[in-house]
């Protein structure tokens, strides 16, 4: 039995996590789960799978969440602390990282120092932290297991084969709710219309990302990190039916895909049961109803953020950070009609030209241009 913690259960990989842990109680057990506010799914959650700890990032909801689950015999923590406290516990196997955002990089750092695998969906955290991650995984018996749907076709494309036959990975791309659009068309682009993926159900922040194609963007640079290839050799693909998930193009001409339903439970299930393959949650593909997968190039002029996020990459050092953080302040002022939807990457540019990259840093240095960058977009946009 695997010994499971979920960081960020109440989200959407969250829960569909604890489905599949649902379909499959005498495969995984789980330790710990955590929340940011959502204290009523937290509870609802803990009922059903009767965690040895909690989490609730919100500080002013700890003394009722421990009333509701007392009985039950939870324990109850806070605050990022807490996140690291549940990833590094002596029993645990795995720890599904399903927070949105850079705030999922102390606890993957502190659980891979105690040589847990990981399943990664918080791409964030790769972006931000690449470098640091991929030098304490080189000290550490830990594995990290893509879940983004991307990663974890690409991962299953590459099983058994040697890295240095690759030509290039070639990453599909919905294309998001304005697929064919022009800039001019997207002036008055509402959060409600941004929120409205044509494919997946997901995440408010995952979901503008989408639709800036920053979201493609973060995957190339997750993509980097997770399977060493050059960005040269990533390349991204519109496919609107998101049937392919993603490819590999080999050296003799062969291109390896993974295609399967367009549902995150089955690469949430393929990284928690990982090397073993059990029985779909999700059925299976039907062929015939699919007879037309189609491909196109991306527009970035348009979708200007995936050209951002491939210079950030290309530049590297701390610019995908500085990438990553403009990007995760732009979208929460979209959200909240604070800027326009075609003000993210004019944002998220500025930030870029003004930090100076630095190419030796640590944890901590991330930490405080998170801080600052923030601070930063914030001013600009008084
Ligand atoms: N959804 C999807 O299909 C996919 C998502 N991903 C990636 O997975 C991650 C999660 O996405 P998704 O599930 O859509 O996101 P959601 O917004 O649905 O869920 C986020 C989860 O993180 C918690 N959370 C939010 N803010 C914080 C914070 N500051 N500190 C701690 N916990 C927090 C939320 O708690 P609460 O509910 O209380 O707010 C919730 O449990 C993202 O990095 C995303 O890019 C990757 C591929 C596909
Ligand atoms: C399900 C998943 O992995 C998302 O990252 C998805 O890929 C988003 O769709 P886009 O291809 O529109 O970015
Ligand atoms: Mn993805």
């Amino acid at each position: 039995m695997k010994q499971l913690v979920i960081l960020g259960s109440t989200g959407s990989i969250g829960t569909q996590a604890l489905d599949v842990v649902r379909h499959k109680r005498d495969e995984f057990n789980v330790v710990a789960l955590s929340a940011h506010s959502n204290i009523n799914k937290l509870v609802e959650q803990v009922k059903e799978f009767s965690p040895e700890y909690v989490v609730i990032m919100n500080e002013n909801l700890v003394s009722e969440l421990k009333d509701r689950v007392s009985n039950i015999g939870t324990k109850v923590l806070s605050g990022v602390e807490g996140l690291e406290f549940i990833s590094t516990l002596h029993n645990v196997d795995i720890v599904l990282t399903s927070v949105v955002g850079m705030i999922g990089l102390r606890p993957t750092i502190a659980a891979i120092r105690e040589g847990k695998d990981i399943a990664l969906a918080n791409k964030e955290t790769l972006v931000v932290g690449g470098s640091i991650i991929k030098d304490e995984l080189s000290k550490s018996k830990s594995r990290i297991i893509p879940v983004d749907s991307e990663h974890s076709a690409l991962f299953q494309c590459l099983n058994g084969e040697s890295r240095s036959a690759v030509n290039n990975l070639i990453l599909t791309a919905s294309g998001g709710p304005f697929r064919g659009k022009k800039k001019e068309d997207l002036t008055q682009v509402t959060p409600e219309m941004a929120l409205k993926h044509p494919r997946w159900n997901m995440g408010r922040k995952i979901s503008i990302d989408s639709a800036t194609l920053m979201n493609k963007g973060l995957e190339v640079i997750e993509a980097h990190y997770l399977f060493d290839v050059d960005y040269d050799n990533i390349k991204v693909v519109i496919h609107p039916q998101s049937i392919i998930h993603s490819m590999v193009e080999y050296k003799d001409g062969s291109i390896i895909a993974q295609l399967s339903n367009t549902d995150m439970r089955h690469p949430i299930q393929y990284a928690l049961e990982y090397p073993n393959r059990t029985e779909s949650l999700i059925g299976y593909l039907d062929l015939i109803k699919y007879n037309t997968l189609t491909f196109e190039e991306p527009d970035i002029e348009t979708f200007e953020c995936l050209k951002l996020a491939y210079e950030a990459g290309k530049v590297g050092g701390t610019m995908p950070a500085v990438c990553n953080i403009a990007n995760e302040e732009a979208v929460d002022l979209f959200l909240n009609n604070k800027i326009k939807f075609l003000d993210i990457p004019i944002i998220i540019k500025e930030a870029m030209n003004n930090f100076k990259v630095k190419y030796e840093f640590d944890l901590e240095y991330i930490i405080n241009l998170e801080k600052e960058v923030r601070e930063y977009i914030r001013n600009i946009i008084k």
